[in-house]
């Protein structure tokens, strides 16, 4: 007996959607030469388990390619709060290698000094998804993340750090399953002062070890 199971359509919809660059995402031509990919694999597009897969990946590259737009990060103001350190940690986003186009899993810890003002708490997890939808480097995640955030308390006193595993490094070439990548930016307070940057890099790695 066959069971079916209820799926939604893939969105291929015409509505340009812009990439990182940009530039429209041509979801139908996407979906094309996905079906290319398969023939020149040496697979038949056309056979039934393959027939929607075209459609599939090229939907699911439009959504990864374009997150939710991270740009308006909302803040409150707390004019009695400051020398506090907020710490949002345990954000997880995948993204993908350019080298390989294969995925990379980023475990994410930010914090800032607040003064004056907080930031929402979504909007870390919203700035990482907005860098991670994209063809990337760890290293270039982290400072993009950095900037943002920085851009958004008007201050350069951020610190991110980032915990990645790269399926490049697992899955294939040298095959190390255990290999953890390990990024920190420390701008501003968490580059001057020792003892600050000291508490955030051992809260993040108790994230890490927690997870
Ligand atoms: N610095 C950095 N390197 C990355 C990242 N993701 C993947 N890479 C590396 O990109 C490199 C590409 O190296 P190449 O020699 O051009 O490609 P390759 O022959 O497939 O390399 P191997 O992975 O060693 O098999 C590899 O060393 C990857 O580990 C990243 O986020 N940051
Ligand atoms: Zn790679």
């Amino acid at each position: 007996m066959t069971t079916s199971v209820a799926s939604s359509e893939p969105d291929l919809s015409p509505v340009p959607v812009a990439g990182p660059c940009g530039a429209a995402i041509d979801t139908c031509r996407v979906a094309d030469l996905i079906a290319q990919l398969l023939v020149a694999l040496g697979e038949d597009p056309a056979r039934e388990g393959l027939a929607g897969t075209p459609d599939r990946v090229a939907a699911w590259w439009r959504a990864f390619l374009s997150p939710d737009d991270a740009a308006t990060a909302t803040c409150f103001t707390e004019s009695q709060l400051s020398d506090q350190l907020v710490i949002v940690g345990g954000m997880s986003v995948w993204s993908l290698c350019e080298h390989h186009m294969l995925p990379m899993n980023l475990q994410v810890t930010a914090g800032y000094v607040p003064n004056g003002e907080v930031v929402g708490l979504s909007k870390f997890g919203r700035i990482a998804q907005h860098y991670a939808g994209r063809l990337q480097v760890q290293e270039r995640f982290t400072q993009q993340f950095a900037e943002h955030l920085a851009g958004v308390i008007g201050r350069e006193d951020v610190a991110v750090a980032v915990r990645g595993v790269h399926l490049c490094m697992s899955m294939r070439g040298v095959r190390m399953e255990a290999a953890r990548t390990t990024t920190v930016h420390a701008g501003g307070q968490f580059r001057s002062d020792p003892v600050l940057n000291q508490q955030f890099v051992t809260l993040a790695a108790a994230q890490w070890n927690a997870a």
